[in-house]
């Protein structure tokens, strides 16, 4: 089914499948635009880092504070919200991540940046934060316009991450993007439309969550945001609905909600994401787990990382979980790009003035 090209093309008319199979290119775009980053802030001159932003672009930010968990000395928090927590002062860098640059929450934190004199980074492709950030005498990292946010992941992270090596909060990451972007160049060659089902992981998993809800689940401290984002996009880009949780969070509450209704719970289709650096308990915990829902739901997928580098492992998970997102667009016969319902609540937002 997923095999038929012209109606992968027809559900596809703007070209997010495109933007995905050019993720290594993107990634490596991003690699140079992330050497050439020159910030006066050192390690030293702060004791926190919030990093805020909404949809793909808080995504960049929570899978930064993700990566750099066991090795930044300070606090990194990720701000999804119009103001700013109490704690945020002189010492904190924030930095306010949009794609558009005027995404009205991220504008809204920014001007509370500012009011709580925190040391501001702005990334956007331009728009008003943008503007407001030069003219305020902020440092802005430029990235390439163009794309939907949630396409631009390679764009949102790679810079973000290699801030935090300039400002000395992190060791150099330069072997782990370029192996990131050959992981990701090989993954391709074997998630593309043109191969066959039997020899496509992608289409095959997608098979197994088309007509169900997915159910995506992650382990604290490495594959949580990754889950986060296959959520993110199998509802921006499939039109559908899925859900995500976190071991071992998951196994204190939502494992005993598994018991009724009975017709509800045949329609979960779970994925589990696994990566090497999973805390040992809760790789037990997902193997308990899946003993404990097998014959409620209607399936349990394990998915695995692939690489070497923590890097590549992650992004190696987030690729499948895009090509999942899109081919199950096709099937529901969606195309991945626009998102009439933000549209409308964006429209609808702006009428109202308070
Ligand atoms: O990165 P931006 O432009 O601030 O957008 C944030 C999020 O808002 C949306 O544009 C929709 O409101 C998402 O698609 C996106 O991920």
């Amino acid at each position: 089914m997923l095999d038929n090209l012209e109606m992968i093309a027809q559900n596809d008319p703007s070209g997010m499948f495109e933007a995905v199979y050019n993720l290594p290119e993107q990634i490596q775009k991003a690699y140079e635009i992330g050497k050439n980053i020159s910030v006066d802030i050192k390690a030293e001159d702060i004791d926190k880092v919030v990093i805020t932003g909404l949809g793909g672009s808080a995504i960049g930010g929570n899978l930064v504070r993700v990566f750099v968990l066991d090795q930044c000395k300070v606090p990194v928090i990720v701000n999804r919200d119009y103001v700013l927590p109490a704690y945020v002062n002189s010492k904190t860098l924030v930095i306010a991540s949009s794609y558009s640059g005027n995404t009205e929450e991220t504008l809204s934190a920014y001007q509370d940046a500012k009011a709580k004199g925190a040391k501001i980074i702005a990334i956007t492709t331009g728009g008003k934060l943008k503007e407001m950030a030069e003219k305020d005498g902020y440092y802005v990292i430029t990235i390439p316009g163009g794309l939907q946010p949630r396409a631009a992941l390679g764009y949102s992270f790679i810079p973000l991450l290699m801030l935090f090596v300039k400002i000395g909060l992190i060791p150099p990451v330069d072997d782990q993007i370029e192996e990131t972007i050959k992981v990701l160049s090989d993954l391709r060659e074997r998630y593309k439309p043109e191969v066959p089902e039997e020899k496509n992981l992608a289409k095959r998993l997608t098979l197994k969550l088309w007509n169900k809800l997915p159910i995506i689940y992650g382990i604290s401290g490495t594959t949580e945001v990754i889950a986060e984002r296959w959520k993110g996009q199998i509802c921006e880009n499939s039109k559908s609905p899925a859900y995500f949780n976190v071991f071992s969070e998951l196994n204190h509450n939502e494992i005993v909600g598994t018991e009724s209704p009975k017709h509800i719970l045949g329609l979960f289709e779970i994925v589990m994401l696994h990566d090497v650096e999973d805390h040992k308990r809760n790789a037990i915990r997902m193997d308990i787990t899946k003993d404990l829902v097998k014959g409620v739901v209607s399936g349990v997928n394990d998915i695995y990382s692939i690489g070497n580098s923590r890097l590549a492992r992650m992004f190696s998970l987030i690729y499948l979980g895009d090509y999942v997102s899109l081919y199950l667009a096709t099937l529901y016969q969606n195309d991945p790009t626009p998102v009439k319902k933000i549209d409308i609540l964006k429209n609808k937002l702006a009428e109202i003035k308070d």
